[in-house]
């Protein structure tokens, strides 16, 4: 912590206002649409509208306003070449090359994509590897990829247990990589605990048994740095609206090892040829030679526009300074969370240790949906919510004050100690 802060009660609103003082980061807030009247802790589902990246996309819709059909080749974001260029932009947040990045598609059609270009089973090895904890969307798209094929995805679709409902261990992922196994599909944070797995030693381990391995980076691409190229990760795909602030279904990524470009695409379509040709009208598909062949049809632009002032920003406050904070900003939340509600029948359900967690705390309690709704509805805190029993709260470096975490805990505390929370039914809303 802060060497002037040593006298400081630890947990005081005092100490939370120094932190903030002396929060490199802090600035960065100003970037974004903050509402004077709550806190948002749900970066983590859905990110804030930063001004550039209103201002990108509204110079985008102006180059359709001004330009029409010109806007493809001309005007300040050629629309034709934007998903190389936010790809190059996204580049060094999974530490890859832009090449083995692209723009593209949403984040369960490019699993399915990925999986459609990577899963040849052959022989024994038909299986796919995934998780009991993983976003069932990704489940679902596992499922009916092996249904493609033929297979019966209760045989086919090996799924690791977990051994407490919050976290994986490694060796029982490692133990499940046998030789049935022809592809790994993985979350990078898992979206409830919010649990980092170590994709390193993963991808080592399942190339060492001759197995190829893909994560999924929706709750970790912009809240902790990947090394994707480093840890020789086959492929990744990851949705950019959460911590990467681009907006409601904003068009997703993927990334594939140089190592694989050339391999043909499961799913093809004409933006995945290669640029020069693509205008030509073949009927002989020539695809890219980059991660741009695994595009399928036009680029959604309009979706796309808002990450190019989005990865401004990140590129600005960098990767290393946001984990930094993410961890410290976390820790704070965790500690506070210890000293203000203990005895009040909250589990800290996210790993506490720094190289396990990603960027949010996860709260179980068994009233967590209604503690939800209290907590949105009477104090302007909004949270969400993931059946059965977890709270998730994501202080985003980018734009969350540690004055924020401080306020957040202490409403939480008279949810708690008002039971405020018994003026709701204890179920989920529609989306949280
Ligand atoms: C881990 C994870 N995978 C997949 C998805 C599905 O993403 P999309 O709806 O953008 O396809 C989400 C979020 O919705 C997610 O959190
Ligand atoms: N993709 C979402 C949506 O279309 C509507 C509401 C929420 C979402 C989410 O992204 C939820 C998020 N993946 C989660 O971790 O729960």
């Amino acid at each position: 912590m802060v060497q002037d802060q040593q006298d400081l009660d630890l947990y005081s609103k005092e100490y939370a206002r120094q932190l903030d003082e002396h929060d490199e980061l802090a600035s960065y807030r100003d970037e974004f649409y903050i509402n004077p009247n709550s806190i948002y802790m749900d970066g983590n589902s859905l990110g804030l509208l930063s001004k550039r990246a209103e201002q990108s996309l509204l110079d985008v819709l102006g180059a359709w306003k001004h330009q029409g059909i010109d806007g493809w080749t001309q005007g300040q974001y050629p629309w034709f070449y934007l998903a190389e260029k936010l790809a190059a932009m996204s580049a060094p947040l999974v530490g890859a090359s832009a090449d083995e990045v692209i723009v593209t598609g949403s984040t369960t059609v490019n699993l399915h994509q990925l999986v459609a270009t990577f899963y040849k089973p052959q022989g024994i090895r038909t299986k796919i590897l995934a998780d009991e904890l993983n976003f069932p969307s990704d489940i679902y798209a596992l499922q009916s990829q092996l249904k493609l094929h033929g297979y019966d995805p209760d045989e086919h679709l090996i799924r690791v247990a977990s051994r407490d409902g919050r976290f994986l261990q490694e060796e029982d992922i490692i133990a499940a990589m046998t030789e049935e196994v022809a592809l790994i599909v993985l979350p990078a944070v898992l979206y409830r605990s919010g649990q980092l797995l170590d994709m390193k030693r993963l991808s080592a381990e399942a190339h060492a048994r001759g197995i190829l391995i893909g994560f999924d980076g929706c709750h970790s691409v912009g809240s902790i740095p990947h090394s994707f190229s480093e840890w020789d990760v086959d492929f990744a795909f990851w949705c950019n609206y959460k911590y990467l602030n681009s907006g409601p279904g904003g068009t997703a990524s993927l990334y594939v090892n140089r190592k694989h470009h050339g391999i043909t695409p499961g799913l093809t379509g004409w933006f995945g040829s290669h640029k020069d040709k693509q205008f030509d009208m073949e009927h002989q598909f020539h695809q890219a030679d980059t991660a741009g062949a695994f595009q399928i049809g036009t680029p959604n632009i309009l979706s796309m526009a808002p990450l190019i002032g989005s990865l401004e920003l990140f590129a600005e406050a960098t990767m290393e300074k946001l984990r930094q904070k993410s961890l410290h900003i976390t820790r704070y939340m965790m500690e506070l969370i210890k000293h203000e509600l203990s005895d009040m029948g909250f589990t800290l359900g996210n790993p506490t240790e720094d190289e396990r967690r990603g960027g949010h705390v996860s709260l179980e309690h068994q009233e967590a949906a209604r503690i939800c709704k209290a907590l949105k509805e009477l104090q302007h805190i909004v949270p969400d919510f993931r059946a059965p029993n977890i709270i998730r709260l994501a202080p985003v470096p980018l734009y969350t004050s540690y004055s924020d975490v401080w306020e957040t805990v202490q409403r939480l505390k008279a949810v708690m100690v008002d039971k405020q929370y018994e003026k709701f039914a204890n179920m989920r809303d529609v989306v949280a």
